[in-house]
């Protein structure tokens, strides 16, 4: 068994990415302390300042998440600033901004950064495509999920299960998977 240090308040967050990696053999530690979140207009950059600050603060490899939605009526806000912007307006008034936009393009992305002590940090991107829905649906997931519809349906109507089938977050995971089990097979060959 793997384990792997996840910092992240995020209970949601969290939820998700033990329940994917548990199939793998990786067991997932939540470490709630934070980190300091850089302001940038990617998440990239947040997410390997994150994990090296993690690694090497906790000595152990350290994994993030740092997530977003992009609405493209809105040129692409929140973005970066999802978690302000959902303690500030929250779903009505996101709803409200988005009231007479009929182009209802969005995408959610997460991006995985990981890092092991003393070395540079890696960036694990996920995107996944859909609308902003014209009303709150679903209870399940978390933050934006009742306003995001996937193939009609919003990330609220879904189930977690379903939801981590096809998420932006599963995605992320995905291919961090592909370069963990890589590096399993050939330990000396990376990073
Ligand atoms: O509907 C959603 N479905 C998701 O799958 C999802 N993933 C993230 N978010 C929201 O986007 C912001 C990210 O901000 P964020 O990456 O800084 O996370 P956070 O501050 O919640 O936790 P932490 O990991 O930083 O401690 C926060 O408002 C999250 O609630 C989501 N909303
Ligand atoms: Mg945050």
């Amino acid at each position: 068994m793997h384990k792997v240090v996840f910092v992240t308040g995020n209970e949601g967050k969290f939820a998700e990415v033990r329940d994917i990696l548990k199939p793998f053999g990786i067991e997932v530690i939540q470490d709630k302390n934070g980190y300091p979140e850089l302001q940038e207009d990617e998440l990239e950059p947040i997410a390997a300042y994150g994990a090296q600050y993690a690694a090497n603060k906790l000595k152990m490899p350290a994994m993030v998440d740092d997530s977003g939605i992009f609405i493209k009526a809105l040129n692409g806000f929140p973005g970066p600033y999802s978690r302000f912007v959902e303690d500030k307006l929250g779903n009505s008034k996101v709803l409200k901004l988005m009231e007479g936009e009929t182009d209802r393009t969005a995408y959610f992305k997460t991006v995985i950064g990981y890092c092991e002590p003393g070395k540079e940090p890696l960036v694990f991107p996920g995107v996944v495509e859909g609308k902003i829905a014209y009303e709150e649906r679903g209870t399940g997931g978390f933050g934006y999920d009742p306003i995001f519809e996937y193939q009609g349906v919003t990330f609220g109507e879904l189930g977690d299960a379903e939801k981590n089938k096809v998420s932006h977050r599963r995605r992320a995971i995905d291919s961090f998977l592909e370069w963990f089990k890589d590096k399993l097979e050939n330990p000396e060959s990376k990073n």
